[in-house]
């Protein structure tokens, strides 16, 4: 344990904090075996016994944290120091303000997690000579931390800034993972101990287990791999990845694609912001959530070189025993986590059903319908206004008392739309039509015009083609039911069994919007008999 501290640590100052952190952090002792069990349940080639470097690396960098495995599979679960105040609550509800806070460096906060950069591979993606001097100061840095040479070849690729992160930082990975130079080495190590030698994302999936993904994601799977073969060839041909085989190659990519960060740091020699893509050991080991609680950031001055995760500023506090998940991208929906991490997530508000064509013309002309609507709604508020202002008596023609009883109808009907438009995903339209509808509740509304039978035939023929079983299947869960995902015990169940399962949420989300439109629909339906 003392001669890895000695190779990897990066600076005194960090040394000294964080192992007075990691002594009052008598959970990381006690979730020691999950990393072992989880290892050697997700390879069989993996190491059984973790070492005292990998024990004393796990108490250094989870601070307030445990490894443990929840409905997400294995993951961070927060377990403050005794008497710590928890996170204040005050939520950010807008995605881009908390993406925002994310690519910020978060206020002193008490760390969940910090992890020195040095252990980890820290990737500059800026293109230039400011990109390519940076990235020199930072691999002489690794170099001579984790005591190993980088074969020439590699190096040249790392400094090639204009060529693809994922690439450059697939072949670190890899040999700094797998080469018997680096063995010892603190991500050595954790690759040996803690990560899983099979396939997160769908990059590697037999043909029988891609006949059951989604129709939809094979052209974007199909483009995944494409860009993954043509970067191997290229450091195929540069020598970067020597020794080491196509199927190890297309591991690297996996873990890189799967467990890196891109973060924005400062350059600490211009002071210019700088993107960086990292792989960062432990931290990796967070699982996504849509809403998450914690954010990341990574701080490259020289008398720091760290990555933390920290409380999300203004979320609900997170409860000892939580989870601790991050946001691994804003807007990414159940396709997107499916083909990149091979999971998805009941309840995620970025899921969205397509409109088919004949739809869309209908929510074309409604939407149209919906502007002249909104026009005569601000018209009415003005003269109504202007007649207030004046002191005379409200005497608008169009005023909503005097409204008719089909001009109310119709009202109601954009409120409908808007529900409609909104779970499709055309957010602008959805909230024309909403102004159009005066904010009433779609609930209490009924629904009316031309469109409403092909709605009612659409939104049938998705919820039916949804709810259909395609192939054998495990019944889709309950929608409280646990995730898909990875849990230590169940890691050596076949990958065509995560992948039913995962598609089956995919599955059973996109019917419950189909469900709830027509639910809408003969929600309208009654009323319009009733009428
Ligand atoms: C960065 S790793 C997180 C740690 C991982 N759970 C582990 O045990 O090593 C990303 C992988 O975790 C899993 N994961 C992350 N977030 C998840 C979620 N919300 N639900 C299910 N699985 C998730 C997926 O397998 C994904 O490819």
């Amino acid at each position: 344990m003392q001669a890895y501290r000695r190779a990897s640590l990066p600076r005194a100052s960090i040394h000294r904090r964080n192992v007075a952190c990691c002594y009052q952090n008598a959970n990381a002792r006690r979730a020691l075996p999950i990393v072992a069990s989880a290892a050697a349940a997700s390879s069989a080639s993996t190491a059984a016994t973790p070492t005292a470097a990998l024990e004393g690396a796990l108490k250094q960098c989870l601070l307030q944290t445990r490894i443990d495995s929840g409905e997400r599979g294995r993951g961070l679960f927060y377990e403050p120091a005794p008497g710590a105040e928890p996170a204040v609550a005050d939520p950010i509800k807008d995605e881009e303000a908390m993406m925002s806070q994310q690519r910020a460096m978060p206020p002193a906060l008490p760390p969940l997690l910090r992890v020195p950069l040095m252990w980890g591979l820290p990737l500059v993606c800026a293109p230039g000579q400011e990109g390519v001097e940076l990235q020199e100061e930072l691999l002489d840095e690794w170099q001579e931390l984790n005591k190993v040479q980088l074969p020439q070849a590699l190096v040249r690729l790392l400094l090639a800034t204009e060529r693809p992160p994922a690439a450059r930082l697939s072949a670190w990975f890899l040999w700094a993972t797998r080469s018997p130079a680096a063995a010892g080495s603190p991500l050595a190590e954790f690759a040996a101990h803690v990560l899983p030698r099979d396939s997160a994302s769908c990059l590697r999936l037999i043909p029988t287990e891609e006949a059951r993904l989604p129709p939809d994601a094979m052209p974007t799977l199909s483009n995944m791999r494409k860009q993954v073969s043509a970067a191997v060839e290229e450091l195929q041909a540069a020598g970067a990845v020597d020794g080491f085989s196509l199927d190890d190659l297309w591991w690297a990519f996996d873990m890189v694609i799967s467990r890196s960060f891109s973060v924005s740091v400062t350059d600490p020699n211009t002071g210019n912001p700088t993107p960086l893509a990292a792989y960062v050991p432990w931290a990796c080991l967070i699982n996504h959530s849509p809403n998450p609680n914690a954010v990341f950031a990574a701080d490259l001055s020289p008398d720091r070189r760290e990555f933390v995760v920290v409380p999300r500023l203004r979320y609900t506090p997170i409860e000892s025993g939580f989870e601790v998940c991050i946001s691994y991208g804003g807007g990414l929906d159940g396709r997107s986590t499916l083909l990149k991490y091979g999971f998805v997530s009941t309840g995620n508000v970025n899921d969205r059903l397509d409109l088919p064509p004949g739809m869309a013309e209908a929510a074309a002309r409604l939407k149209q319908q919906a502007m002249i609507s909104a026009a005569e709604a601000i018209s009415e508020r003005r003269a109504t206004a202007a007649a207030e202002a004046s002191g005379g008596a409200v005497t608008s023609p169009s005023s909503s008392a005097n409204l008719t009883a089909a001009e109310k109808e119709r009202n109601l009907v954009y409120c409908a739309l808007a529900s409609v438009l909104e779970a499709a995903g055309d957010w602008q339209a959805a909230r024309d039509a909403e102004e159009a509808a005066g904010q009433a509740p779609p609930a209490t509304k009924g629904f009316s015009g031309g469109p409403a039978p092909a709605l009612i035939k659409w939104a049938k023929a998705q919820a039916e083609a949804y709810a259909a079983p395609t192939g054998p299947a495990p019944p889709p869960p309950a929608p409280d039911a646990p995730l898909p995902c990875r849990p230590p015990a169940e890691a050596e169940a076949p990958a065509g069994e995560d992948l039913s399962a995962a598609i089956n949420v995919l599955r059973s989300e996109r019917r419950r919007i189909a469900l709830a439109i027509v639910d809408l629909v003969e929600e309208y339906r009654k009323q319009n008999t009733a009428a």
